[in-house]
């Protein structure tokens, strides 16, 4: 995870090291800031003066505010000099710790912020960059969940725990260097515990990471079928699934919940722990340490331990106390912070796993570029390809469309028909043969240029957020008014967009479900005329509408398709009249091929589908002469 971390934070290191610096400030204010009181013990109690470096000249300034007299001969400097001088200190420290508290928590949240959103930017941008093939094996709620979820875990830890795990090492850090300087004998007996600590800590940071890695991927869950049971909401209701789906969710819900709850578990064991251990560390200071200070002179052997006894004062105990208790304090820091760390590392290696996925674009041209418009003129040559290494889908596919024809792919369901025509813009890679566009591999054009001279009007189509004329401006944002328009109109959408309360203007919601599915359609055939491409694909671009609205879509249909490459697939055989040529597909394979008259009189697959298309007409149709099929020539 530091790895990570330290990746992303390109960029924003020096604002990471300005707060690691200020860290460091503030630990030795905080370390230093028992010192005063060790001072003041030492000379009231102890009748000695402190021996700081660098402060003699300080307190001689504040010499001036006390008496001489009483003071004994070890005593150079005056009580009231030298309390004003501990009081004035522990301030300073005070303060200073303050104002770096506030920079360095600002830094800290600038930092974790700013790594979010970039994280953010950058992770959605990769998702999208990513094959066709990488996104339909992945569920769109786990997506999600990487995306928001698991970055906002990265970004607590780096607002939030970043600083105190910092500050928490530093301190326990300076707090030994500062006791072992004082009395190093003491110190050793005094931190005997910390071994037991130490593998506490390791044994449950172990146990909370891996609980917590669980909790990551439940939640993932939750977020899956979430998103799914939201998405098709309407079926969920028309086949009465809302209990059915609410008890999946709660089965992935308790399960982020029994994981969560055993890190916390473990988290409520781990805190009291290490206040047992500083309080069994509390005692030996205040029994052994009383002993010692009380000896006065000469030394105190304890065990192999040799502590020199006059080292020892009633003022360096109250240190080694207070700094018991300000170990506590990063220690139970840390511990929290196990839990954090845990969290985001198991983000960060969910977020990875994404981050590891190559892009679309390794399918670099191999070749010289080639023009950017192409004329399209398409070849299937031995196209083989499935989704599943064992088991092909296309066994084969031979197929020319020379330039400005239009085909129509047909065949059972399964057959492969949108396979075949998704490979064209290489939404997939075919395992075996070759695919051109004017006599040039697919995979000799740079990917963006190949894909923009193709146009989808899928089943379905979908809008995006933003107005309506956003929506038809899609793939040529440069367009103007006019031409947004002509292409409405050519695409028979205008008069209803002109309905619409602010016309153009008008607001898409929800992915443009305040439009009927033949809207829809039409709004998207309108992008594809304005898009211009010489490639079509038509994917079964009427199945879901009415009578009407495939009449009014087949009308748009006709604007969009003049003077275009286009690959239709269709199951309504009767509305085939209009293309130059048929294919018919069976279980990834091309059985028949011809004009539409040659295939319905020649007996084969494709005739076969047409009376099987009309067995339940209302009224028989018969079959064998051009011109008894609704929509033929
Ligand atoms: N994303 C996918 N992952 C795995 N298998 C898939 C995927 N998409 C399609 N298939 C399989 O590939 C085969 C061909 O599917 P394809 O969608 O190309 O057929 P189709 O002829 O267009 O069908 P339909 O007319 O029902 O849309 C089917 O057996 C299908 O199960």
């Amino acid at each position: 995870m530091i790895r990570f971390l330290f990746r992303h934070l390109k960029g924003r290191r020096l604002a990471v090291f300005v707060a690691a610096a200020l860290t460091f400030v503030a630990v030795a204010c905080d370390v230093l800031a028992a010192i005063p009181f060790k001072i003041i013990l030492d000379k009231i109690v102890d009748h000695r003066d402190p021996s700081l470096p660098f402060s003699g000249w300080l307190m001689t300034y504040f010499d001036r505010f006390g008496a001489r007299g009483g003071l004994t001969q070890a005593e150079a400097h005056t009580r009231l000099g030298v309390v004003l001088f501990a009081g004035v200190m522990f301030l300073a420290l005070g303060v200073i710790s303050a104002v770096v508290a506030y920079v360095q928590l600002s830094v800290a949240a600038f930092v974790g912020q700013d790594l979010g959103a970039r994280l953010r930017k950058h992770l959605f941008a990769h998702v999208e960059h990513l094959s066709l093939d990488w996104h339909v094996r992945q569920q769109v709620g786990e997506i999600v969940q990487r995306i928001s979820g698991n970055i906002t875990d990265i970004e607590k830890l780096v607002t939030d725990g970043l600083v105190d795990l910092l500050s928490g090492v530093l301190t326990l850090a300076g707090i030994l260097t500062v006791m072992l300087v004082i009395n190093w004998q003491f110190t050793l007996l005094s931190m005997c515990i910390v071994p037991l600590l130490f593998v506490t800590v390791l044994i449950y940071t172990r146990w909370v990471k891996r609980a917590s890695k669980e909790a990551a991927r439940a939640a993932g869950g939750v977020a899956r079928v979430a998103s799914a049971s939201i998405t098709a909401i309407v079926e969920l209701k028309a086949f009465t699934l809302e209990r059915w789906t609410a008890r999946v969710f709660g089965e992935h819900v308790d399960r982020q919940q029994r994981f969560a709850l055993q890190a916390g578990r473990r988290q409520a064991e781990f805190n009291p722990l290490v206040i047992l251990f500083i309080t069994l560390s509390d005692v030996v200071i205040i029994t052994v340490g009383a002993l010692i200070a009380a000896a006065h002179s000469g030394s105190y052997a304890l065990g192999f331990l040799t502590v020199p006894t006059a080292s020892l004062t009633v003022g360096t105990l109250t240190v080694f106390l207070a700094y018991s208790k300000q170990l506590y304090q990063p220690m139970r820091d840390l511990s929290k912070l196990t839990l954090l760390a845990s969290t985001a590392s198991a983000a960060s290696g969910r977020i990875q796993e994404i981050l590891d996925q190559p892009v679309e674009e390794r399918y670099a041209p191999r070749g010289p570029v080639h023009p950017s418009r192409v004329r399209g003129d398409i070849v299937y040559r031995g196209v083989v390809f499935g989704y599943d290494p064992q088991r092909p889908v296309l066994h084969g596919i031979d197929l020319e469309i020379p330039t400005g024809t239009r085909l129509a792919l047909v065949g059972l369901s399964g057959s492969g028909k949108t396979t075949t025509a998704r490979l064209l813009p290489r939404f997939y890679e075919p395992w075996q043969g070759s695919l051109t566009i004017d006599g040039v591999d697919v995979r000799d054009y740079p990917l963006s240029d190949l894909r923009r001279n193709i146009a989808i009007v899928p089943e379905d189509s979908i809008l995006f957020e933003g107005t309506v004329r956003d929506n038809i401006a899609l793939g040529c944002p440069e367009a103007t008014d006019e031409q947004v328009e002509a292409a409405a109109r050519l695409a028979c959408i205008h008069d209803t967009i002109a309905a619409l309360p602010g016309d153009y203007a008008a607001e898409v919601r929800e992915m443009g479900r305040n439009f009927s599915r033949g809207q829809r359609q039409r709004v998207a055939i309108a992008r594809a005329i304005l898009r211009d491409a010489p490639i079509l694909i038509l994917d079964e671009p009427t199945t879901n509408l009415d009578v009407e609205a495939e009449a009014e879509v087949l009308r748009a249909l006709d604007h969009l398709t003049r003077g275009r490459t286009v690959i239709v697939i269709s199951h309504r055989l009767s509305t085939l009249g209009q293309v130059d040529e048929i294919a018919v597909l069976q279980s990834g394979r091309i059985a028949e091929r011809g004009t539409y008259q040659q295939l319905r009189t020649g007996g084969g697959p494709f005739a076969r589908m047409l009376a099987e298309q009309y067995r339940y007409a209302a009224e028989p149709v018969r079959f064998g002469t051009v011109g008894d099929v609704p929509g033929a020539d």
